[in-house]
């Protein structure tokens, strides 16, 4: 097996970011090298990174990167230097709770120390940012451990995007199931949608899971039924950009067909969903702000128009699925069902885990 290609490095030599630039995926596998909060910003808003656990990682490392030249600055002056740097990275993408959740941990950790000089406060936002980095690949794997008690061997599983080593850590959040069955000498055939406009699940999903031996099969979206009532599909799994209170699910759009369709054909449908896409501060899907981006992702595929000239489009990147139609939501912590408001927040306080008082702009 390949080992999963790390969209999110941290160089300690050269004090940089380095990224896969996932746009150029699959073809090209690109270095990005990233030094500054601008460059970390661009990186998300353009996709170059992307998944939710991945844009908070280079958000965490994009805050580092925007005050590290600040260490003769008062502590007065570096603690807004970090709130007014911190707001601007939440600007680049709405939807993944896991950007501001990443830097409002940091925020909160770093304010927590009154007593820490600036240079030590830079320090610490940097440590915290390869903290959060670290936990994250343990939480991927934690979160298969628990979705494979729900998978048997030889099964078919549909997925849609990526929400798999290039999305995270490693491991991947939905992907890391497959990673793990395959460690255990499982077979578990893999079907990857497409995902249009931006095609992460064939440039992504399909690449990342081929590379690693697994199988893998491309399938365009407008086929997800036809697999299921051909009866190929025992299972589908899906990652999550944020799962509100009540267990509504915000993830890549068409996802909530998707979830339609496997409730037609009594297949399971499951969200994994670490902790940090868990936003117990929203509480239904319908608060959940829906990023809409550029019509070009529509009109062009690879920069050549497969659309009329100024013909209007509607492209937002996210849909939310209610959650009667979610089977079971999946985290490192363990499977939630059922009454998800209550699950949810129980697992939150079984956990000692701490809620983050996320302010966002609605
Ligand atoms: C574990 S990745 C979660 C989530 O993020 C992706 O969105 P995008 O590619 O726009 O960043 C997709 O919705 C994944 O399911």
């Amino acid at each position: 097996m390949t080992q999963p290609l790390a969209s999110v490095q941290w160089d300690k030599e050269l004090d940089q970011l380095i990224l896969i630039d996932q746009t150029r995926l699959p073809r090209h596998i690109e270095y990005l090298f990233i030094r500054t909060i601008e460059e970390s910003w661009e990186a998300i808003k353009s996709l170059q990174v992307r998944g939710a656990p991945a844009i908070g990682m280079t958000a965490a490392y994009g805050l580092y990167l925007g005050i590290r030249h600040a260490q003769n600055a008062s502590r007065r002056e570096l603690e807004q230097l970090i709130t007014e740097q911190a707001s601007y990275l939440a600007s680049s993408r709405p939807t993944a709770i896991n950007l501001v959740w990443a830097l409002e941990r940091i925020k909160t950790k770093a304010f927590n120390h009154p007593e820490i000089s600036p240079p030590e406060l830079i320090q610490l936002v940097l440590e915290e940012a390869r903290l959060i980095q670290q936990e994250d690949e343990n939480v991927c794997r934690s979160i298969g451990e628990h979705a494979l008690t729900l998978f048997e061997d030889g099964i078919g599983v549909l997925t849609h995007c990526n929400a798999g080593s290039l999305a995270t850590a490693r491991y991947g959040t939905a992907t890391a199931p497959f990673y793990l069955a395959q460690e255990k000498g499982w077979n578990i055939k893999v079907y990857a949608d497409e995902t249009r406009p931006v095609l992460q699940g064939s440039r992504l999903t399909a690449f990342e899971l081929q590379q690693a031996g697994i199988d893998v099969t491309l399938i365009c979206d407008n086929m997800a039924a036809s697999v299921m009532q051909k009866g190929w599909i025992q299972a589908v799994i899906v990652g999550t950009d944020r799962v509100a209170a009540n267990g509504d699910v915000a993830n890549k759009i068409g996802t909530y067909g998707l979830a339609v369709l496997a409730k037609a054909h009594n297949i399971p449908f499951y969200v994994a969903a670490p902790l940090s896409s868990i936003d117990l501060n929203t509480e239904q899907g319908a608060d959940i702000p829906i990023e809409e981006r550029e019509g070009t992702e529509i009109t062009h595929i690879s920069e050549i128009p497969v659309a009329p000239a100024g013909i209007q489009t509607f492209n937002p990147a996210f849909d939310v699925t209610p959650s009667h139609l979610v089977t079971a939501i999946i985290t490192e912590k363990g499977i939630v069902r059922g009454n998800y408001k209550q699950g949810l927040a129980e697992l939150f306080q079984n956990h000692n885990i701490v809620e983050l008082q996320i302010n966002e702009a609605k």
